[in-house]
């Protein structure tokens, strides 16, 4: 049976007060021995988040793939690891869009993760007019076969997926259930394509977009949704409070 992991996304949100004012109020409620729960935040959150942390685990929202090097404004695994992080968000729509990750490019920031012993979250998705055009399964297969290429099949308990439809994402609309457990289970069946099914079986699934304290219980209900990406609600922490206690 997989745990479950609900981690948020705080993207480009809090300064050092906010974020600690948020874990005094959450982290003492995200105590449980049944799954994990968590927050991802801006690289100048870091420090002050795993410093707070007692029961809630801290991820970055991103990595560069490099060591080190001539690459203004990035952050590497290595400074991740000096950190203590142990998750990081990669592919994340948002990036693919405005920064310019690719499949590639996720796929070796996936493998450098790994290799350092932090779990990537690894987020894929359709935008709307793909959807429209039932082009689902296709971007999926081919966003999944792309950022995870060469990655043996052990590795897999190590990754969360995140499947969060574009069309989803910010804007309120969040994907029926019917839809979201569909598409997970159709993000564990390419899985099990690509590298077997005890693999496909490890592997920690995530449904993002929209969700809320008014729908997590009925997304986490599903069997091949694993936990949540939450953008929005996670912002503010009697929101976030309210999703972890409906779900631990
Ligand atoms: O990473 C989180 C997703 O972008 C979802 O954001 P949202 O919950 O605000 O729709």
């Amino acid at each position: 049976m997989r745990d479950i992991i609900i981690v948020g996304n705080w993207k480009m949100n809090k300064n050092n007060a906010e974020t600690k004012a948020f874990f005094e109020a959450v982290d003492p409620v995200a105590k449980t021995n049944k799954g994990l729960y968590g927050v991802g935040v801006p690289f100048t959150d870091l420090k002050t988040a795993l410093d707070e942390a007692k029961n809630l685990i801290v991820a970055a929202e991103n990595v560069h793939f490099e060591d080190s090097g001539a690459f203004t404004g990035e952050v590497s695994v290595p400074m991740l690891e000096e950190l203590g992080v142990k998750y990081c968000i990669i592919g994340h729509s948002e990036r693919r869009q405005m920064f310019g990750d690719t499949d590639e490019t996720v796929n070796k920031k996936a493998k450098k993760l790994l290799a350092a012993g932090i779990t990537p979250i690894l987020c894929i998705g359709e935008t709307e007019a793909e959807y429209d055009a039932g082009k689902t399964k296709d971007v999926i297969t081919s966003q999944l076969n792309g950022s995870l290429k060469d990655i043996p099949a052990e590795e897999y308990k190590n990754i969360v997926i995140a499947y969060e439809p574009i069309w989803a994402i910010g804007t309120g609309k969040s994907a029926s259930v019917e839809i979201a457990e569909n598409c997970c289970k159709l993000v564990r069946d390419v899985v099990k394509d690509m590298v077997g099914e005890e693999a496909a079986d490890a592997v920690r699934i995530q449904y993002g977009g929209s969700v809320k304290p008014g729908n997590i219980v009925e997304y986490m209900a599903q069997e091949d949704i694993d936990g949540a990406l939450i953008g929005g609600a996670s912002l503010k922490p009697d929101s976030f409070i309210e999703i972890i206690e409906k779900t631990k």
